[in-house]
């Protein structure tokens, strides 16, 4: 019998679990994360909350593998023995990631078939991406024109165009209007409905009143 292939992405749902257990990171030799931990399953949201230098960023990089932890472990329940949480997760940070000579769609396009390994009926097409963010118009627009919310927002839309169950997003709000928001807030949970994960580092409510908290103190 033909054997089932594998795809990493496919009917994960609420079998996901990302657990973070006695992490403890440093950055330029100081401790700034210690003794953290939590689980978040499929379908749940964290926001990840903390004063300037708490650490949100860090934790976030962190379980991006972007940056080492000295202690502890960040493991991807339900996915397989060999996952690791960076190759299904999305990390949105700061920076959004695009090029500015090309236009919203050559950039999406291109985050699409580098992110996309495997197809999956949870990707959205780069316009019904760019809609769901309400960017519907700019998909020819340079995006280097686009207004610094319009830049979030064609950010945004790179979560929706490749599905990784696990997303994780620095302050995702930046220059959002409050339509935008609201829009982004349902985007959020239309991808823990899919069974997907959010891990979010904010100052601001996203609008996810089902989300757990996690408070930063910061290891000063
Ligand atoms: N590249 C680096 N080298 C040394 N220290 C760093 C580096 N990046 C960050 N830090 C330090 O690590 C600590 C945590 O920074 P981090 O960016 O994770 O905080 P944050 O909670 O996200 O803050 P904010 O709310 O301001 O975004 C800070 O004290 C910061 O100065």
């Amino acid at each position: 019998m033909e054997e089932t292939p594998h795809r990493p992405h496919a009917d994960l749902r609420s079998a996901l679990r990302l657990r973070v257990e006695n992490l403890a990171v440093a950055r330029g030799g100081r401790p700034v994360l210690q003794s953290v931990g939590f689980t978040v399953s499929g379908g749940e949201a964290l926001v990840v909350t903390g004063r300037n230098g708490a650490g949100k960023s860090t934790l976030l990089r962190a379980i991006a593998g972007l940056l080492p932890h000295a202690e502890g472990r960040i493991a991807l329940e339900g996915a397989g023995e060999e996952a690791e949480p960076p190759q299904y997760a999305h990390y949105l940070a700061h920076a959004d990631g695009m090029k500015a000579a090309l236009t919203v769609e050559e950039n999406l396009d291109f985050w699409s078939g580098y992110l996309a390994r495997e197809p999956d009926g949870r990707s959205r097409s780069v316009p019904d991406a760019l809609a769901v963010v309400g960017l519907g118009h700019a998909l020819l627009a340079p995006f280097g024109a686009l207004s610094a919310g319009q830049k979030r927002r064609a950010a945004l839309a790179r979560l929706l165009v490749a599905f990784r169950p696990i997303w994780l997003l620095d302050e995702p709000l930046t220059a959002l209007d409050k339509a935008s928001r609201g829009k982004f807030a349902a985007a959020m949970r239309d991808h823990c409905a899919l069974g997907g994960i959010v891990v979010a580092a904010t100052h601001e409510p996203l609008g996810l009143e089902e989300a757990a908290e996690l408070a930063l103190g910061g290891a000063r």
